[in-house]
């Protein structure tokens, strides 16, 4: 017998809000553990995603019923509170009675009780709306569910409305985007090929990427034979921005999963390399794998290295080029990864923006001249863009701003690529190039 669906998700969303696991890891955990249908897994991954999306709306559409209780029955009344406002398939009745029958179960009859009355009063009156919100940040935070602390941030960096702009986009869903391997294909040929199964487009921002409003890709035969793979339209920008040259000696500092490293690959010749690092064995496995699929193996080194230990391992003059994708907030990525939004980690701005600039203080000593660095990251404030560009290249005059351009203007910003995820509905992104004069 297949399990509750419903009690699934509800674990996996307790892992991520009350516990910090990351969304998209504790679900397909718990989607690989558990006995579920296909038709049961999707419900779990939708009941996921739109709680923890929606967790502020929904804790506050229940608000007026809840005193104080538990994490989990909080989460299990969100659960339940977002499947009867956002899924138009699922009745009233049927939710409710999911909602009580676990929280007898995992807890007691006076808990099962208090979840009852609490849903049945929800049901019973009008939704609340937003418009009972006079302070228009806050109205924003709960409309949008984010955080209060982010939303000012986004208000105080973009304006109000771009941020409505920002926030509205977010909450449609992603797209699926692919990258052709264009030393095996090319994207003509593979855009006719999947138009014939998928509602196809050519990108707007990349000329190697192909969009879709939805499919599997990962199944598909040209994924596993390396010809497409699965790569932001964005970010396919980065290894453009490089401009590798056959031969050339690449870092790639901050490198899994590999996504660039591949795609920068694709340029060089046998006689080119690129040694790509990162902290962890199961993290540098995973370059492995998408370089063996990509068939690029034989370009690419794997070091396991803290990138700020670069030029103490490699020395001076090694490298022609240099990739810093720096770790950083992601908080570009939060269509993708709802639950980005809540970690404390996220805005600890300071903290990010000192190890970026320690990876680009010492890998940039392995350097050239007349060597480009390239410093990139999937998030959209200051502090770690423009902020740590200026501070780098303040402290280094041997280097200097290469100006990007692209043919769609509006991403280019101060000589830099940036662009926000309502512009192209795409992750957010930032992209500087520096050479060493
Ligand atoms: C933004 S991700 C890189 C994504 C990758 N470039 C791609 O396109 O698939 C940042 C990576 O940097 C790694 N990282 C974090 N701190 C690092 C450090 N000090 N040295 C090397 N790698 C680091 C993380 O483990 C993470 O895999």
């Amino acid at each position: 017998m297949s399990n509750n669906p419903r009690r699934v998700a509800l674990s996996v969303i307790n892992d991520v809000l009350n516990n910090n696991a990351y969304a998209n890891i504790a679900l397909n955990e718990k989607i690989k553990s558990e006995n579920l249908t296909e038709l049961d897994k999707n419900l779990v991954t939708n009941l996921v995603y739109g709680t923890i999306s929606k967790k502020l709306t929904l804790d506050w559409y229940t608000k007026p019923y809840v005193k104080k209780t538990k994490k989990w029955v909080k989460n299990l009344l969100a659960m339940t509170v977002y499947q009867i406002i956002y899924m138009d398939r699922i009745p009233t009745s049927a939710a409710v009675d999911e909602a009580v029958k676990i929280a007898k179960k995992q807890g007691d009859q006076r808990l099962s009780g208090f979840v009852n009355g609490v849903l049945r009063n929800f049901t019973r009156a009008d939704f609340r709306s937003f418009d009972e919100i006079s302070d228009s940040t806050e109205k924003l935070s709960i409309q949008y569910s984010m955080p209060i602390d982010l939303t000012k941030k986004f208000v105080k960096s973009f304006g109000f409305e771009k941020t409505v702009k920002i926030f509205r986009s977010i909450e449609e869903p992603s797209r699926a985007s692919l990258r052709v391997n264009t030393t095996l294909t090319d994207v003509t040929t593979e855009f006719n090929k999947l138009a014939r199964e998928f509602d196809v487009e050519l990108s707007e921002i990349s000329p190697t990427g192909i969009v879709a409003e939805s499919g599997h890709f990962a199944d598909l035969l040209d994924f596993n034979d390396g010809l497409i793979t699965i790569q932001d339209e964005s970010s396919q920008l980065v290894a453009t921005v490089l401009d590798a040259q056959p031969t050339d000696r690449i870092l790639d500092a901050c490198a899994a999963p590999g996504g660039k490293t591949v795609h920068i690959a694709e340029y060089l010749s046998e006689a080119g390399y690129i040694e790509a690092l990162d902290l962890y064995d199961h993290k540098l496995r995973l370059i492995r794998q998408n370089a063996e699929r990509l068939h690029q193996s034989e370009k690419i080194r794997l070091t396991k290295l803290d990138a700020r230990q670069s030029f103490e391992k490699f020395g001076p003059d090694s490298f022609d080029k240099i990739l810093v994708d720096a770790p950083c907030s992601g908080l570009g990525l939060i269509r993708r990864k709802p639950d980005i939004r809540y970690r404390k980690e996220t805005t600890d701005f300071a903290d990010l923006q000192k190890v970026q600039l320690d990876i680009l203080e010492n890998t940039c000593k392995t350097l050239v001249n007349s060597g480009i660095m390239v410093y990139s990251t999937c998030t959209i404030f200051d502090e770690e863009n423009y902020q740590v560009i200026e501070t780098f290249l303040a402290k280094h005059p041997e280097f200097e701003q290469v100006p990007l351009t692209h043919e769609k203007s509006d991403l280019v910003k101060n000589g830099c690529l940036f662009i926000t995820p309502d512009a192209y509905h795409t992750d957010g992104f930032f992209i500087a190039k520096l050479r060493k004069k």
